[in-house]
This record gives structure tokens, sequence and C-alpha cells, in this order.
């Protein structure tokens, strides 16, 4: 009986192994068979300590915390660190949220100035813009020149305010969400939404479209043009004693980073500006729903693959994000197995908080000036001392079964701030 490869298999399937003259043939394709059988258990074997190792050798984190706690300014530090080169990438798309963070400080400021000039013409005797002067104009008509020049530069700074909400669209992808005051979001894979044409130079020569990215670049040369024009104003604005009497009262709630943004508007209004490193760290913009970030990081020799999960922590995403968190969650699932799934204890209506839990690591990011200043309440729930829902938020990660195999790592960032308050003199009494 031959045994060569010009056997077909219709001819093998018609063997009858059990007959003596078919014998041979029968140990050749055991054989055969045993050995490809072999091959695959080891290719299987080597898959298994493969995919062993490559988990191994991943770390994934978690950044818990409330809303402007500091979450996505702890991961692109991590980016800066590890991954500079993808930070240069996406240089470009930072240019319209720092935009978005001078447009908003300007309107604050200006909606603070109009709320405390009405406020005070019902009743002047609370002013906190306006106190006796020593250049022998009474308080009154003080508070009358400053409403005017107000006035003034509230007008001239109109075209730049009209453009926040449209500006905020674009980048939040044209979504909205409910209970959000600061009206920007960013998703993941934000960046693709905004051109990578950026800087833009040549903004004058480029024909505009109606759809999509060219819709953005559109939106985002009119804030650079109006930024540009009304870069006056704005410096006259910031440098006003009526803002100024506004921030030493701590009446005028800005942005933490707002002041320094204002401070830079001459750089950040000139013609082909791209943010530097400071600038992405200090912008201001939510996160919605769940962003994953990869870093190959070098310890000790053996690189080790970190997951970053940031969440956005605020309260106004409660419903949006518990539907994207069990969405991502569920895809998480499917590519990690079971190591990650999605908490529900905090997601249920009422409940404010999106998060995921994962046996790795959770960093929860406290805000350590809010620990130390009670007077600071939720920029989403104007009402909640910031303290008190920072413990509560704690409180219910340290308590959470789902992240009982985590490593918790306290953070406790923002201590700058915390340092230059003290410097200035501000008590802590608790
Ligand atoms: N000075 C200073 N500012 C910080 C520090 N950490 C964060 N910030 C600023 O705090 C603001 C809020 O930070 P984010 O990282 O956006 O906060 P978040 O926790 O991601 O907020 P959500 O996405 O809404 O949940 C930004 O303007 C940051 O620049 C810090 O250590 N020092
Ligand atoms: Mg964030």
């Amino acid at each position: 009986m031959a045994t060569s490869s010009a056997v077909t298999s219709s001819e093998i399937v018609s063997m009858d192994f059990t007959q003596p003259e078919h014998a041979t043939a029968r140990a050749y394709y055991d054989e055969k068979a045993v050995r490809i059988s072999n091959l695959i258990d080891e290719e299987l074997k080597k898959d298994f300590a493969r995919r062993k190792d490559a988990s191994r050798r991943e770390i994934r984190a978690m950044l818990l915390g409330q809303a402007e706690s500091g979450k996505s300014t702890l991961q692109k530090q991590f980016q800066l660190y590890y991954a500079s080169q993808t930070l240069d990438r996406e240089r470009p798309s930072w240019q319209p949220v720092v935009y978005f963070n001078v447009l908003k400080a300007v309107r604050m400021t200006l909606d603070e100035l109009d709320y405390e000039f009405s406020r005070l013409k019902e009743d002047p005797t609370t002013s906190s813009v306006t106190s006796p002067t020593n250049s022998g104009e009474s308080a009154s008509e003080k508070l009358e020149t400053w409403r005017r020049e107000i006035g003034e530069l509230r007008v001239q700074l109109v075209p730049l305010i009209a453009i926040e909400d449209t500006l905020a669209s674009e980048l939040s992808g044209g979504i909205s969400v409910a209970g959000g005051r600061t009206g920007a979001f960013v998703r993941a894979g934000w960046q693709a939404l905004v051109p990578s044409t950026f800087p833009l130079s040549d903004s004058h020569s480029r024909p505009p479209t109606r759809t999509g990215k060219g819709r953005t670049l559109e939106v985002v040369l009119l804030a650079a043009r109006t930024l540009a024009a009304t870069v006056g104003p704005i410096k006259v604005l910031w440098c006003h004693p009526a803002v100024k009497r506004l921030l030493q009262s701590r009446k005028l709630r800005l942005d933490e980073s707002a002041p320094f943004f204002l401070n830079s508007i001459d750089r950040i209004a000139e013609p082909g500006y791209l943010p530097s490193n400071e600038d992405i760290l200090n912008v201001r913009v939510q996160t919605l729903g769940v962003m994953e970030h990869t870093f190959p990081i070098d310890m000790g020799g053996t690189t080790y693959h970190w997951k970053i999960y940031d969440v956005g922590g605020a309260r106004g995403q409660k419903y949006f994000t518990f539907y994207k968190a069990t969405r991502m969650g569920s895809l998480l699932r499917r590519r990690h197995g079971d190591n990650i799934s999605c908490a529900d204890k905090r997601l249920r209506p009422g409940k404010s908080f999106a998060e995921l839990s994962l046996r790795h690591h959770a960093l929860f990011s406290h805000h350590r000036l809010s620990s130390s200043f009670p007077i600071q309440y939720l920029e989403e729930d104007p009402k909640t001392n910031r303290i008190d829902d920072s413990l509560q938020l704690f409180n219910a990660v340290c308590s959470n079964k789902l992240l009982i195999r985590a490593h918790l790592v306290l953070l406790l960032n923002k201590a700058d701030l915390l340092k230059k308050k003290l410097t200035a003199g501000t008590k802590v009494r608790k």
C-alpha cells in the first residue's frame, strides 16, 4: 500500500482500516494526526504563555474622583512624561480648547459683574465691588463709572462671547449634557474632530466648508480672529479694579486656570499660536464617559503597558455616563475578560458618579485645595460643598465590593494651589 501524497482524501475516507492490507496506512495517518495535534497543543501553550506574559506586564489604573479634581490632568502628565510624542501629535487639537477656556473666563467675569451691579442697585450697602475711596469720589459715583466702563467693554466683547456656545458644541461633537455648566465636553477620540491643519497661520486662504471638520475649522478660525481683535478689551477687563475687587472678595468664581490664560492672552491671541505643555496641563474641559490611554513604561528594565482609564466625574453626566460606562464596561469586559466590570452601586438614578472597577489600581484624586477651603462648591451643583462630596465619593469607592481587590492610591493633588493660598494668608480652620 502506497502512503505517498498521491492518495486523495476521498480514497483515505473509503479505506477500511480494519483490513490488514490497510494497517500501514492507518499507522501512518495516526502518527500524522498525533503530530499535528501536538503541534496545535504546543502553539496553544505558547499563545497562552504569551498572553500570560503580556497580561503580567499590563497594569491597569482607573482615575476616580469628583469633577475638576484633576484626573485628566494627571493622565496628561503621564502622557507628557512617558509618551510625549503622542502629546506633540495632538497639540494642535488643544488650541480650540484653550480658546474656549479664555471665552468662558471672559463671559463668566462679565456675568458676575452684571449680577453684582444689579444686586447693588437693590442694596448698595452690600457692595463687594466698590468701597469708599480716597479719590474724593463717592461710592455711588464710582459704581456708576465702573458700570459704564464695564458696559462699554461688554459691547466690545459681544462678538467673542457670542462664539462660546458654538465652539463648545464643536468640541463636544454636538452633544449636550443636562446639568453641566461648563458647556464643553470631550469624549474618547475627540481630537479627530479638530482638523490636523493647525496652527492656523494661512487661515484666510482656505475655503471653508459647512460640514464636519470644515465647519469646526471655520468656527475655530472665527474664534482665533475674534480673539486677536479683542485682546485689548480682554486685558482692560482683566485689569479692571471692579474685577480685582470681585476676585479679592471671592465673589468671582472662575475656573482655577482662568487667571493663567487671561494673563497669557497676548501669546494665545497671536497668529499661529500652538498650545504649550503648560497650556495643555492648565486647560479645563470636562471628560464625558471613559477614555482609555496606553503608555509603555520602563520599570527596572522591563516594559510595562499601563492602561489608564480616565472617567468623567461630573454629576450632571449621571444618566449619559451611566449609559456610556455600561457600554464601555461591556466592551472592556469583552476585551479584558472579567478583570473589568461595571460598578452599579452609584449609578442608580439619583446617584451621580459613574465608575468602572478593575482589579489592579484605582487612583482616587482628591482636591486638596477644596479639602482646605470648604467655601468651594461643585460647579455642576453650586449648593454642594466640594469636600463633602469628595469624602462621600471616597467612602463609596473604599466600600465598593467590586474594588475589593484593587490597590487604592489616594492622590492629594493641587498642592501648589493650596501652598499659594496659604502663602497669601488664607487661614485654615478645619
Ligand atoms: N494648579 C493646579 N491645577 C491643577 C492640578 N491638577 C489639575 N489642575 C487643574 O484643575 C482643572 C481641572 O482638572 P481636570 O483634569 O480637567 O479635572 P477632571 O477630574 O478630569 O474633571 P472631569 O473630567 O470633569 O471629571 C484643570 O484646569 C487643571 O489644569 C494641580 O495639581 N495644580
Ligand atoms: Mg477629566
